[in-house]
């Protein structure tokens, strides 16, 4: 099966490798086009535009920063819509809002052409090693189709009804993510300054009932100070955004989510948003008591 793939950033390009590994064959197209030269070591062929990717493939794939960016690779000029058509399908993998995605839903049916929503939990590991969690919505008949490729891609999908719903459940998992990851950051610097070995809360978290692999699999790089980018904390800051956004038109109170935000913010105007969202770590232990 050939399968065109936009976006080679840190989930594009190991989703796509993988893709190649497992026998499918891939065009690959990245704005910033050096980027593509490791899937192309895998295998990979390269378009020289996300229209050119979409003429030459029956099924193309999308996984990009943020609305702008899902936005501008369709409707620009040399973009998706120009070649989408009768029989082709697009699955924009990005996180947006359902907004977002019913735009781009609309303009690609319009055209005759298939759209699916299939945004992702889970981050750069489980992208490489195929264990994401894949929250497809939108047309049931495409999602069939690429089954095959999310078999590769995940290790669970879930088809959730109407373009939108795809969107809605990322953003809901995200914002319980990046508020937990805030609770957390709290609770290590807290725990440090109250004189306790952090590396022991690590250890009794781990044993109770809040244990997770977020907690387990960042914590000592966080106690490191190493926050190498998995999931860009520019980018979490986003989910946060669009997700408050979801709870106004839903007139949901999320004052824990829409603090959590503003960590994300401050981090980010600290110059922190390129690097892993538990950089937010550093925005407490800005604050320290004087005596
Ligand atoms: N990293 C993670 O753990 C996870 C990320 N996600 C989501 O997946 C998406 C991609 O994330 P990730 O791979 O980490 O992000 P990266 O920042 O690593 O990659 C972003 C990609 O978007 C492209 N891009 C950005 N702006 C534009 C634009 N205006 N036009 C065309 N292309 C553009 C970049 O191209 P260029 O190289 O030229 O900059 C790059 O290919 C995001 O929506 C993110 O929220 C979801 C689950 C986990
Ligand atoms: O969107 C990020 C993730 O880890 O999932």
């Amino acid at each position: 099966m050939e399968v065109g793939f936009l976006g080679v950033g840190i989930m594009g390009k190991a989703m796509s490798i993988n893709l190649l590994k497992n026998g499918f064959k891939v065009t690959v197209w990245n704005r910033t086009l050096s980027k593509c030269d490791e899937v192309v070591a895998h295998g990979a062929s390269v378009g020289a535009t996300p229209a050119e990717v979409v003429k030459k493939c029956k099924i193309t794939i999308a996984i990009l920063s943020d609305p702008d960016a899902a936005l501008s690779v369709v409707f620009d000029k040399d973009g998706v819509l120009e070649q989408i058509c009768n029989g082709k399908g697009y699955i924009d993998m990005s996180t947006v809002d359902s907004q977002t995605s019913c735009k781009i839903s609309e303009a690609i049916t319009s055209k005759g052409g298939h759209f699916l929503e299939a945004p992702v939990s889970g981050s750069k590991q489980p992208a490489e090693t195929g264990q994401l969690i894949i929250l497809a919505a939108g047309d049931k008949a495409l999602y069939e189709e690429a089954v095959p490729a999310f078999n590769v891609l995940g290790k669970k999908s879930f088809f959730l009804g109407q373009t939108g719903n795809g969107a809605k459940m990322k953003l809901v998992v995200n914002m319980i993510l990046g508020s937990v990851m805030n609770a957390f950051s709290e609770g290590l610097v807290l725990a440090e300054r109250s004189g306790l070995n952090p590396h022991d809360l690590l250890d009794v978290l781990d044993l109770g009932g809040i244990a997770n692999p977020m907690f387990r699999g960042k914590g000592p790089a966080m106690l490191r100070d190493d926050h190498s980018p998995a999931f860009p904390l520019k980018h979490q800051q986003k989910d946060m955004r669009l997700a408050l956004a979801l709870g106004d038109e839903n007139g949901v109170s999320m004052p824990v989510a829409a603090a959590a935000n503003e960590a994300f913010k401050k981090a980010r105007s600290m110059g922190l948003g390129d690097l892993d969202f538990s950089a937010v770590l550093e925005t407490v232990k800005l604050h320290k008591q004087s005596s």
